[in-house]
């Protein structure tokens, strides 16, 4: 009994004391994973700004997924607090916590798949291109990594602003001779997973039998929910198509989640494992219009985007929102490409 009860403390000591300043002081692995050896078969997953909003709720949303095996949580602060509590959640992932720059590479070695939702978020009043003067050398410095350490990892990268961070990391991964289109998805998920709640709202029926595509980037008019290929097959009034389009646009200022950050990385994860006809909307490098980056259906598989879909047919409302699209998505993918060429 006394040597169960001794056992019971060192443990709880492990993880309360010495881990926590063991990574404060910089050493990497926590000593519970000396002992948690081996976990399920899985994935390996990065999350980068794991201790942010979004990273926080993502991490508990995967250490909960059973395709995960290894789940590294990185942050510039507060990385060991998360990562203990997580730790502790009994599912099959082994929990890594990560802190600050110089265990960022020890983060990144042999990950399958990274998650970014690392950078500074929206205030009242802000766009998200506000955003784009802090969070743009936040993913330039973080894409170097997984060019060093994961180069064929596949990336969802969530930080704003998505239309330009994307081409962004396209540019690193260019620079390290690394870049593989497939394996770079930015994360509109978030857009697609509103337009089926607000549509499934007017409709009366239940979102999780409504599937709205929605295309173009992740920013106001950017954002085009296809209202003509809702599924199932359904009609709007004009009043109705002006009140979805608007609140499907502009849902990022009522509320941020991490619920779609995680299903988009399960959809991931089941195209890795080679599972068929995973199709999610993504901003990835796309030759569906003339932008060298685009928003759209994509098929998922063990390379990653491994199929881009065509827009399908646009009614006339859609055009035009299209024509708004592409001008605003231009900027800001040049403002991307840019920031990495001068
Ligand atoms: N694509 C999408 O659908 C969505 C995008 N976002 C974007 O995700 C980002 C994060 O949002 P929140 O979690 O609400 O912000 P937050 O401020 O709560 O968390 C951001 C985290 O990033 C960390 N961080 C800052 N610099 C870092 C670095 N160099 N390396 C690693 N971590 C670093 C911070 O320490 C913090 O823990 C924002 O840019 C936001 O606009 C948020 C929601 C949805
Ligand atoms: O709007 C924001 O600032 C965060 C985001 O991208 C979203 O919620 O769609």
């Amino acid at each position: 009994m006394e040597e169960a009860a001794h056992r019971i403390a060192m443990i709880s000591s492990h993880l309360h004391h010495s881990d926590i300043q063991q990574m404060e002081r910089g050493s990497v692995v926590r000593r519970s994973d000396c002992r948690a050896k081996g976990g399920a078969p899985g994935f390996k997953v990065a999350i980068l700004g794991a201790a942010g909003g979004i990273g926080q709720s993502l991490s508990l949303l995967l250490k909960m997924n059973p395709l995960v095996s290894v789940l590294h949580l990185y942050d510039v602060v507060n990385a060991p607090g998360v990562t203990a509590d997580i730790s502790h959640m009994d599912t099959a992932a082994v929990v890594r916590g990560f802190l600050g720059q110089p265990q960022l590479d020890s983060a990144l070695t042999g990950m399958d798949l990274v998650i970014i939702p690392a950078g500074v978020p929206r205030k009242p009043g802000m766009s998200r291109d506000d955003l784009f003067n802090i969070n743009a050398g936040i993913v330039k410095t973080l894409c170097e990594g997984i060019t060093r350490c994961c180069p064929h990892a596949v990336v969802n990268l969530i930080s704003n602003p998505v239309n330009s961070t994307v081409p962004i990391a396209a540019e690193v991964f260019k620079k390290a001779g690394t870049f593989d289109p497939k394996k770079l998805l930015g994360v509109t998920k978030l857009d697609v997973v509103r337009a089926n709640t607000f549509v499934a709202e007017v409709l009366g029926i239940d979102p999780r039998e409504v599937q709205v595509p929605v295309v173009g980037g992740h920013a106001g008019v950017t954002i085009l929910p296809l209202l003509s290929q809702v599924k199932p097959p359904c009609s709007f009034t004009s009043e109705e198509i002006n009140y979805l389009t608007d609140r499907i646009q502009n849902g990022g200022t009522e509320v941020v989640e991490a619920f779609a950050a995680a299903k988009f990385a399960d959809a991931c994860l089941r195209g890795l494992r080679g599972d068929a006809g995973i199709v999610e909307c993504a901003f990835v490098a796309s030759q569906v219009t003339e932008l060298p980056f685009f928003a759209s259906k994509v098929r998922l598989g063990r390379g990653g985007a491994e199929e881009i879909l065509p827009l399908g047919l646009l009614n006339e409302y859609e055009r035009a929102g299209l024509e708004k699209a592409k001008k605003e998505l231009s900027e800001s993918i040049k403002k991307g490409v840019a920031f990495m060429t001068k």
